[in-house]
């Protein structure tokens, strides 16, 4: 469940339930009334065994589960305590280019799909804050120390919720190693950002979203929340004392506040998940497949989002694929799978999967989308399959009747790879404004970041870049170091990407 998000053939977040599978909500609201008074005193610190079982997760409450030893406790839903973190608005659609990620976090709070207006929701506080900052001294100095040991952390943590809560094991894949590193990505991309509050709220909002496709309900985060600072206590215990646990406590709740109250309120505008139907499945190359969908129902989205897609084949795996056109009347929704090694999710897209299949679809994210408020001309660099949003944004530009100047440099290792270029250079002989360029890498020995240098100047175009890690670094460096300013340049999630095995998709 504690997972972070983004990218292509990476599992995501999401949600709560109801929609055609979701679940349902449940109740058994978790929200700390407030803050701990008082720090527990010495003589009422457990060892590390009793004080694991001391703590009870509210789903599971119990009478004695509201005492000192259970200071992450349950409140009514949505209940925002007054000295509880409070709100901050979400950011703004397409104002952001999340170097760094909460994206998900390059995400989270990204820009609502039209028709989808932004869940009302609690938030931190915004004025700085002396006990939130010695938190998050503490909350880094944990991470920093189990650091070098993240693996054996995340392991005794999962062995931990699996043995003291059984029941959740289903809500998890078979094989749990991207989840392992999931985990990681998303403590350490909220310790990292932990005193930037909009960074960190929009990317917990989104995974709190993200997580209900996975059946997460409110109950289920005081049993994490648990075995997390069981695992962080055993392995950081050098420097573990009760100022440390309670930053945690404190930390993890808010976390689970801003995550539950994302999720209910997403729950009364969507579905948990989609279910949708392969119409069409077109193998461009030996490994790239263009496939289409129809949802069981309508599905808002904008141009640049990505959704997590789920295949029959393995359940609970989740892998992120971008939407490779913009929003259509017909409602199909179209993406771009590239079959990569140990890639479950894209090999059985790619190889297995044929018209008449259903597979699920997550909500969708993204902050990558087209800012009509402008009319600056968009830069684009499209990869390998990282060509597939630039295609629906380049769509984007078509039906808002801009005549806005778009460039777009369509990067590929051969020209057998450049499978759609085809469709973007039909596109480019209705639309004088539109150029296409394609870079081939063994044609030009230049890589598509480098073919950029030699065009321009860009100062006053907006880039997008999608595409391989490396290529989002590469090409982030050569945009700012030809002047492009930071606020300009919007990509999704560079550690995202990587996690999800850097050519996941
Ligand atoms: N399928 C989808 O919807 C999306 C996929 N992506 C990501 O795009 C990537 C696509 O992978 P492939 O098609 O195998 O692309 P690839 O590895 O063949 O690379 C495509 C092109 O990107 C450039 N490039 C690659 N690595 C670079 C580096 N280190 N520095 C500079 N330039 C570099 C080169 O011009 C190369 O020809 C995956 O990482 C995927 O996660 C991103 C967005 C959407």
């Amino acid at each position: 469940m504690f997972e972070a998000r983004h990218t292509m053939d990476a599992p995501t977040t999401t949600s709560a339930d109801k929609g055609p599978s979701g679940g349902g909500g449940g109740g058994g609201w978790f929200t700390p009334r407030k803050k701990p008074q008082t720090l527990p005193s010495e003589d009422q610190e457990i060892p590390e065994g009793s004080r694991l079982a001391a703590m009870r997760p509210v789903g599971r409450h119990t009478p004695d589960a509201d005492t000192e030893q259970s200071r992450i406790r349950r409140a009514a839903p949505g209940t925002a305590s007054p000295d509880l973190p409070l709100a901050q608005p979400e950011p703004s659609p397409g104002a952001v280019a999340p170097a760094v990620s909460p994206n998900e976090t390059r995400t989270s709070g990204g820009p609502q799909p039209e028709g989808r207006p932004a869940p009302p929701v609690p938030v931190l506080r915004s004025a700085p804050d002396p006990r939130t900052s010695s938190d998050a001294v503490l909350v880094r100095r944990t991470m920093a120390e189990v650091g070098p040991v993240a693996d054996k952390v995340t392991s005794y943590f999962y062995a931990l919720l699996f043995v003291r809560h059984p029941d959740l094991r289903s809500l998890f894949p078979a094989a749990m190693d991207t989840q392992r590193d999931r985990l990681l990505k998303a403590l350490l991309t909220t310790a990292e950002h932990i005193d930037n509050t909009e960074v960190l709220v929009a990317y917990l909002k989104n995974l709190g979203r993200g997580h209900r496709k996975y059946g997460t309900r409110a109950e289920h985060y005081p049993a994490v929340g648990e075995c997390l600072i069981g695992a962080l206590s055993k392995y950081a215990c050098a420097i573990w004392d009760e100022e440390t646990e309670a930053a945690w406590v404190r930390t993890y709740t808010t976390i689970s506040q801003v995550m539950i109250d994302a999720a209910a309120a997403d729950e009364l505008l969507a579905p948990a998940w989609w279910y949708a139907e392969v119409v069409s499945h077109d193998l461009r190359t030996p490994d790239v497949a263009v496939i289409t969908v129809r949802p069981d129902q309508p599905y808002p989205f904008l141009a640049g989002q990505y959704a997590g897609v789920e295949t029959p084949w393995w359940p609970r795996v989740w892998r992120h694929y971008s939407f490779a056109s913009a929003p259509r009347p017909d409602g199909l929704l179209t993406f771009h799978v590239k079959a990569v090694p140990a890639g479950w999710v894209s090999n059985a897209l790619v190889h297995r999967a044929r018209p008449g299949d259903i597979i699920r679809l997550g909500p969708p994210a993204g902050t990558m989308t087209v800012d009509h408020t402008t009319d600056s001309g968009l830069l684009c660099l499209g990869g390998g399959t990282g060509i597939a949003p630039i295609k629906a944004l380049v769509e984007d530009v078509v039906e808002h009747g801009e005549r806005r100047l778009v460039e777009v440099f369509y990067g590929a290792r051969t020209g057998h790879d450049l499978y759609d270029i085809d469709t973007l250079l039909r596109m480019q002989q209705s639309h004088p404004w539109l150029s296409v360029r394609p870079v081939v890498d063994e044609q030009t020995q230049l890589r598509l970041p480098d073919a950029i240098r030699e065009w321009g100047p860009w100062n006053e175009y907006d880039a997008y870049l999608s595409g391989p890690p490396g290529m989002i670094r590469s090409g982030v460096d050569a945009l700012r170091h030809i002047g492009v300013p930071s606020e300009r340049i919007r990509h999704d999630s560079v550690e995202e990407l990587v996690l999800a095995g850097g050519g996941a998709s």
